[in-house]
């Protein structure tokens, strides 16, 4: 897991941030600690396992996106008959995605953006493990309250824990680091594309 390259990407994307928004100069750790906090409400609420009082707990892992110039349909319809559709001919799933895996993934944004903050991320310790608890719903509290320590404690050992945690969370969930390293190049590449286009 080589966690430098993926602190620099980050690194790339909030100064770009910063600059476009004119935000040179300012103070963004509470809207980021705020902001990781929301995404990790995101990332409990499509993993879904914590909602004893439901039938559905099963995590959103894969979402299918359907062609919008049939609908979904995979067909069209005219006077003349009916036909394949032009925009997806006939396969209406155009690509599938994975809700949970991108709620993560914003959540490690935040979390790299947070240590890039004060440079905070260069007193990590080299060797990083992942820590986990009993349950998943633990991990994530864990994990909130980790962020509320960094938030009155704003310092490497407390963020280190953040990222341990976090990464015994992507674990426990089933993802791998190639997997989670891909999810982030990119989302990344899209955060920039954001940008490109005026966000
Ligand atoms: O300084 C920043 C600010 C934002 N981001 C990234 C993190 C995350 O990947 C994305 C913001 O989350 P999301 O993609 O969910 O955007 P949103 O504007 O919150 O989405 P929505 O409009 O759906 O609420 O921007 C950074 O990397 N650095």
């Amino acid at each position: 897991m080589n966690l430098t390259k993926l602190f620099e990407m980050q690194r790339v994307l909030d100064e770009r941030i910063v600059k476009e928004k004119g935000l040179e100069g300012q103070d963004l750790l509470p809207q980021k600690i705020l902001a990781l906090q929301v995404e990790l409400g995101e990332c409990a609420q499509n993993w879904r396992g914590f909602k004893y009082w439901s039938k559905d707990q099963k995590p959103r892992t894969i979402m299918e996106h359907l062609c919008t110039e049939c609908d979904g349909r995979g067909q069209t319809e005219d006077r003349f008959g009916i036909y394949d559709c032009e925009g997806c001919g006939g396969n209406p799933v155009i690509k599938t995605s994975n809700p949970l895996l991108e709620e993560y993934i914003d959540c490690l944004h935040f979390i790299l953006s947070i240590g890039l903050v004060d440079d905070l991320y260069e007193n990590l310790s080299i060797d990083l493990v992942s820590l986990k608890t009993d349950s998943i719903t633990k991990s994530f509290i864990r994990i909130f309250n980790q962020i509320g320590q960094l938030e009155c404690d704003f310092d490497a050992y407390e963020y280190q824990n953040l990222i341990e945690y976090f990464l015994g969370l992507g674990e426990m969930l089933g993802f791998t680091w190639e997997q989670i390293e891909e999810a982030y190049m990119s989302k990344n590449q899209t955060n920039h594309k954001r940008q490109d286009t005026g966000y």
